[in-house]
């Protein structure tokens, strides 16, 4: 049996923070909620989202500085404590993992409020916690509804806009590596999954110009993207449609950056290099990534291409059993080197 689970609601619009109850209300989720937030977030739109459901709810709080096992097990605690029914979590993709990892602990809904569009984890179901064994996202559940509130989301530096298409260009490479893996490895593949992951990345692509001016327009083509990407991972029942040797790339940036930057820019540059490696249309990727100004070079990203050829070389450890284009050996630092200079990364 494959089991798919999706968001029963998705509203996108302005001035959303005061639907959050209506939404609760119509999914019948109790009167007891834990609102997650971040220290900036909090003051962006939680305090309002907060505020507003005061008027008919039993409202708990806490504030989540990191997506650490340390907070999600802080949140289980309070859900417990507090005999907590359902999670509303505003912020970026930290504090929506820690509330989708500790309602799926505790069995109990959440409600997905993002304040960025950085990343495809807003509507997925699977939670990417920092300090887990696993440096990769591990299985949770999907939100019950996703609340995108277009003016809040467009408070956020543009950065992170372009860290969004990053993340979702990254699925070109990540579907090509699903296919090698299926045809090599007779891994389950799903067509379906794979078209609409697909999609979202095209959309970026063909949008760019949109995406670019940074306006309420182009937070809403990014955000349904990211949406459906995050869609396209819950019908595959894992992130492998939106996350192949790019992520893995990203990932081991994260472990060994002094300073890694956002998840989707990393996931950009990654990217470029996977395409180049695959034999794809590298320059257009690179050429979209420019155009909404996201980083295509070590310097953009602020790391040094030392670090970038290392990340290059110990990509392929980092999930072994996902196979993608780096194979099992991975790359030599000869060959990192030079798909990065090729493609102009370093
Ligand atoms: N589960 C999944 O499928 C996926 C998960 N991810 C994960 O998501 C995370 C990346 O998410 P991302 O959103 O880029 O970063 P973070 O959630 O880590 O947020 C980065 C910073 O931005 C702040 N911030 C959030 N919203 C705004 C805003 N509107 N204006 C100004 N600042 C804001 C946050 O504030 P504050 O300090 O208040 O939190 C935080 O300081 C990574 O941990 C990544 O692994 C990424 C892709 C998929
Ligand atoms: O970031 C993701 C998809 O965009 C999740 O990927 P991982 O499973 O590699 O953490
Ligand atoms: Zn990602």
């Amino acid at each position: 049996m494959h089991l798919m689970e999706l968001p029963r609601e998705v509203l996108l619009g302005e001035n959303l923070k005061d639907k959050v109850g209506e939404v609760a209300k119509r999914l019948k989720l109790g009167e007891r909620v834990l609102i997650l937030y971040g220290p900036k977030t909090k003051e962006i739109a939680g305090r309002e989202v907060r505020h507003h459901l005061k008027e008919s709810f039993d409202v708990h709080s806490l504030t989540i500085k990191k997506a650490s096992m340390k907070e999600v097990g802080k949140t289980v605690e309070k859900i417990k404590n507090e005999n907590v029914q359902w999670i509303v979590a505003v912020g970026g993709g930290s504090i929506i993992d820690v509330a989708k990892l500790a309602s799926f602990k505790s069995d109990i809904s959440f409600i997905s409020f993002p304040t960025t569009a950085s990343h495809d984890g807003i509507a997925s179901a699977n939670a990417s916690i920092k300090d887990l064994n696993a440096k990769t996202s591990i299985k949770a559940k999907p939100p019950i509804a996703v609340i995108a509130d277009v003016k809040v989301i467009k408070t956020a530096p543009y950065r992170y806009l372009a860290a969004g298409v990053g993340d979702m260009i990254s699925n070109l490479t990540a579907v090509k590596d699903w296919q090698l893996a299926h045809k090599l490895k007779g891994e389950y593949y799903s067509e379906y999954a794979a078209s609409l992951s697909l999609m979202s990345a095209k959309m970026v692509i063909k949008n760019a110009d949109i995406i670019r001016l940074g306006n309420e327009e182009s937070v809403r083509k990014v955000i349904k993207g990211l949406i459906s990407s995050g869609v396209a991972m819950s019908i595959a029942g894992s992130s492998r449609p939106a996350s192949g040797a790019e992520h893995l790339f990203s990932h081991a940036l994260d472990l060994i950056a002094p300073k890694p930057a956002l998840h989707g820019e990393q996931c950009g540059v990654g990217t470029i290099i996977m395409a180049y490696l695959h034999g794809l249309k590298w320059q257009k990727i690179r050429e979209t990534l420019k155009k909404v100004n996201a980083p295509t070079n070590a310097y953009e990203l602020g790391i040094d291409p030392e670090y970038i050829i290392e990340a290059l070389t110990i990509a392929h450890t980092i999930r072994p059993e996902r196979y993608t284009i780096l194979g099992k050996d991975g790359l030599t630092r000869e060959a990192a080197e030079k798909a990065a200079k090729i493609t102009g990364v370093i």
